[in-house]
């Protein structure tokens, strides 16, 4: 089977196929994980059986939580993991012509087939060491999958945290806009982008292939270069509106420029010449393309002397037509004084020319805005309803990268441990369940790690949670409610359980967020969430630690 192209990958119905990137593919990798694979082939370990454990070390952005996201696309690639003709005729052409045509052979017929995944459910809260998929299988496929796996889960998860620190800082209310594209890392990152910062907490985005392809919801304002594409009015080639009601074409350039007069006077006191009249012309059109949903850019030349007053005018003037605005983007200067001077006046108006909606017309600002700017406006006070945000939250300018990685756990039943200079950096051995212990009042208080053959902790019974690493940090937990964090997603070739659609990935990013104290998500020196391993898994884990470090000599 070739492999498909991207296009076709997501055409079609919204199936999981239809949902699948194509540059997703076996290639898509480092090249030692297929010298690794004909060494391992080379040495007859093609019987092995491992288990891999993929998690982090430290949460992203000085933060103590992180959303998991990238399940459902590491499933859609085991299900199509298959090296085509032209990988393997390229492979060929690539490795040392020492490499046996036998494994060409073998590779060419290799699937997923014989792996098992058990992972945390997708968009999830998790935290430092906690192992988020358990990737079981012979050794060779399971470790062709590590780079892949790692490219889909480090981007997804960073840029859905990244959008549910945006979502929290924000607060609920808050309309918060993806307009990330032209400044993502690519083609294939502004598409990630879009539908993981979705998954974190935005409504919607500016990229209208994620909406086509995932359902996001797709909005849009208009940009300068539409305001500096008019000069006057002369250029207007239509000025008339149909009126809602009657049907009459009536003229928006007459009574956009009465209505500017009056409210030069109402909200400036000051000459209407001062306006730009190309500025005016501008919205009038775009009034004209869109009069059941105007929306203007009024920072081009000068907020409060120019973009406001046209806007205003053609609001008014299409309300005369039966037609409601929409609202304003911001996109430079001082957005909580500008805004607040907005809403201010979009109040008098109201109240002037008694239209009660006048005064909740849209406020959108954009500019280089960041979490901290949020916060910073939060405290400042504002009248900001929708935030449109690109540059910092698709790149994630505060840490670009969250460092997932992908180690062996253990070989043919054996444990296996990988021990470092840094005592955080050592790896917890053997096959591992995870359990969210929870209190009484519904918050998650500890995840405990357990050897996958302890019996499950149970709620209403002291369990003792110990510190991985520091021997006198313990504690005696009583749950009121025990969650496992596994599931077993893929097996025998299938998936095993039901994957939720990108609605409910969402959703259950907001509601595994409900459970975490307000400490742990708090911007400044968040408290860090406590992740521990039982009794059984502290001793056998140091116990194999010190079998295996080498004593050293002191000379
Ligand atoms: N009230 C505010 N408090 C904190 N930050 C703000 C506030 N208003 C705007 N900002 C942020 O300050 C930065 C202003 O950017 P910049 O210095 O480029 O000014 P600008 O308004 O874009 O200027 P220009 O008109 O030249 O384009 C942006 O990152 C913006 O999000
Ligand atoms: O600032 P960001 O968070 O990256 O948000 C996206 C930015 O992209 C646009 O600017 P651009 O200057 O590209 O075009 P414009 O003419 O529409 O402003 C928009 O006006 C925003 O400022
Ligand atoms: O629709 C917008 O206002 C928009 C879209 C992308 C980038 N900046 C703004
Ligand atoms: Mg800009």
């Amino acid at each position: 089977m070739e492999v498909d192209s991207p296009r076709s990958y997501y055409e079609g119905d919204r199936t999981m196929k239809a949902r699948q990137n194509g540059i997703v593919q076996p290639l898509l990798t480092d090249l030692y994980q297929i010298t690794m694979a004909y060494a391992y082939w080379k040495a007859e370990k093609i019987k092995d059986h491992a288990i891999f454990d993929l998690f982090f070390r430290k949460s992203p952005f000085q933060g103590e939580f992180t959303i998991f996201a990238g399940l459902e696309e590491c499933l859609k690639f085991l299900q199509n993991f298959h090296y085509s003709d032209s990988d393997i005729e390229y492979l060929r052409t690539t490795l040392p012509s020492s490499i046996e045509p036998d494994f060409y052979h073998y590779l060419r017929h290799l699937t997923a087939k014989d792996v098992k995944v058990y992972a945390v459910e997708e968009g999830s809260v998790v935290f430092p060491r906690i192992p988020l998929l358990r990737v079981e299988g012979p050794l060779i496929v399971v470790q062709l999958l590590e780079t892949t796996m790692l490219t889909l889960v480090n981007y997804a998860s960073l840029m859905a945290t990244n959008a549910a620190r945006y979502r929290i800082a924000a607060g609920k209310q808050m309309t918060l806009l993806e307009f990330g594209l032209r400044r993502a890392q690519g083609p294939d990152g502004g598409l990630s982008a879009s539908k993981y910062a979705y998954i974190g907490g935005f409504d919607g985005t500016s990229n209208v292939l994620a909406g086509k392809l995932f359902n996001i919801p797709v909005r849009g304002t208009h940009a300068h270069s539409y305001i500096t594409s008019f000069t006057d009015f002369a250029e207007l080639r239509t000025t008339k509106l149909k009126d809602c009601s009657s049907g009459q074409e009536v003229d928006l350039v007459v009574q956009c420029q009465e209505y500017r007069e009056q409210l030069s006077h109402l909200l400036l006191n000051t000459d209407p010449n001062e306006a730009s009249n190309g500025e005016l012309a501008a919205m009038i059109s775009f009034a004209i393309a869109f009069p059941q949903g105007f929306m203007a850019l009024v920072d081009t030349y000068d907020v409060l002397r120019s973009g406001l007053l046209n806007f205003c005018a053609v609001a008014l003037a299409l309300n005369s037509l039966g037609y409601k605005a929409i609202g304003i983007r911001i996109d430079s200067g001082d957005l909580a004084y500008l805004s607040c001077k907005a809403r201010e006046f979009f109040e008098i108006v109201a109240a002037r020319y008694n239209l009660p909606w006048f005064a909740k017309l849209t406020i959108v600002a954009s500019n280089d805005i960041n979490e901290d700017t949020i916060l910073s406006l939060n405290e400042q006070g504002h009248k900001i309803d929708c935030f449109g945000i690109g540059t910092h939250l698709v790149t994630c300018q505060r840490q670009p990268a969250l460092g997932c990685v992908y180690k062996m756990v253990e070989i043919n039943n054996k444990p296996k441990i990988k021990l470092s200079q840094d005592v955080a950096k050592v790896t917890m051995p053997g096959r591992k369940n995870v359990f969210r212990l929870y209190s009484a009042d519904g918050h998650a208080l500890i995840d405990l790690l357990q050897r996958s053959d302890e019996p499950e902790p149970k709620v209403g019974e002291k369990v003792l949670c110990r510190h991985p690493f520091q021997e006198s940090k313990r504690a005696y937990v009583v749950p009121s409610r025990v969650e496992p964090l596994y599931k077993l997603y893929w097996s025998d070739g299938k998936l095993t359980a039901p994957l939720p659609d990108l609605q409910q990935v969402r959703q259950r990013v907001q509601d595994s967020l409900k459970t975490l104290r307000q400490d742990h998500k708090r911007n400044l020196n968040p408290t860090p969430y406590k992740v521990s391993v039982s009794k059984d898994l502290y001793s056998f884990m140091h116990d194999l630690w010190l079998q295996s470090a080498p004593i050293g000599e002191l000379s």
